[in-house]
């Protein structure tokens, strides 16, 4: 347990391994966060974990370490709907990092004018009940018409086991959607098991519904190498090659009691990718689709 005299808690190990997979170059880690630092952009009054700082510096510098090129920052729940941590990451990037926030749905088109700028591509609605307070669904509805014009998209995070209320909400979207974590399946179900069964359905209700396959760690309490999520896994990456991401979720919020090895993470994308074409459609061409448009 990494929790410092101040009670934050660090959920990701400082030496991950050297992988020993190397992504194809221009890689995208299209799923992590950063915290902090906490002295210039505090966290949310409601946030559910108060974790140590995990910044720009140390974001890039796994990123290097474990070859890759850019990086998706996602707004964690821990900073609420202010934006400001995600888009200082972006800001140093030099380009080479994009990011998703979380908005209060009383924001003005000028506001959304000035994520856009700062490099934000999508909103994130966030449905689990340890993370966030409330989710009302109405007024994600009227976020989601409004990013419309921005060439936005929405990200959203449920668990399995609400997918079924999820259901009237994700065909209203107008916009593409991207589900975390495959809306975390219980994998030890196995790839025909009834948790991917139904998000199979889901995803063929509509085309442009996308996938991150991401957090083993969290899905699969085994750990390394992650058997039951490259089984599961597998398979989906193969049915729907053109739509599906890949992250490190680094640093992992609430993973405190088991940090993951980041460069075990990259080992698995092999696994449940086994081609150079697939590799290349996960890591390159899907997300750069997505949050870097303008280059195609
Ligand atoms: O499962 C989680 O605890 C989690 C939390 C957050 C967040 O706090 O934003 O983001 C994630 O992607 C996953």
């Amino acid at each position: 347990m990494s929790t410092d005299e101040h009670g934050r808690i660090r959920s990701w190990t400082l030496e991950p391994s050297l992988p020993r997979y190397r992504p194809p170059a221009g890689a995208v880690d299209a799923h992590c966060h950063v915290f902090g630092p906490m002295a210039e952009f505090p966290f949310s009054p409601k946030a559910k974990y108060l974790p140590q700082d995990a910044g720009p510096e140390a974001l890039f510098a796994l990123r290097d370490r474990l070859g890759f090129t850019r990086n998706v920052i996602v707004q964690a729940s821990c900073h609420g709907t202010d934006n400001r941590a995600t888009l200082d990451a972006i800001a140093t990037s030099g380009g080479m990092a994009r990011g998703v926030a979380v908005v209060d749905p009383a924001i003005s088109d000028t506001e959304l004018d000035a994520l856009h700028a700062g490099g934000i591509r999508g909103v994130r609605f966030n449905f689990l009940k340890r993370l966030v307070d409330d989710a009302p669904k109405d007024l994600f509805l009227e976020v989601a018409h409004r990013i419309q014009r921005l060439g936005w998209h929405v990200v959203v995070y449920f668990e399995a086991d609400i997918l079924d209320e999820m259901r009237a909400l994700l065909a209203a979207i107008p916009t593409p959607i991207v589900i975390d974590h495959m809306g975390r399946p219980d994998v030890a179900q196995g790839p025909d098991g009834a948790d991917m069964r139904a998000f199979r359905a889901l995803l063929d209700s509509r085309d442009d519904i996308w996938f991150k396959v991401t957090c083993p760690d969290r899905l699969d309490p085994a750990g390394p190498p992650y058997a039951d999520f490259v089984r599961s896994v597998r398979p989906l990456v193969q049915a729907y090659p053109d739509r599906v991401l890949w992250g490190t979720d680094w640093p992992h919020p609430n993973m405190e009691k088991l940090l993951p090895d980041d460069g075990l993470l990259v080992d698995a994308i092999p696994e449940i990718a086994p081609t150079d074409t697939l590799q290349r459609k996960l890591l390159i061409d899907n997300p750069m689709r997505l949050y870097w448009p303008e280059t195609f």
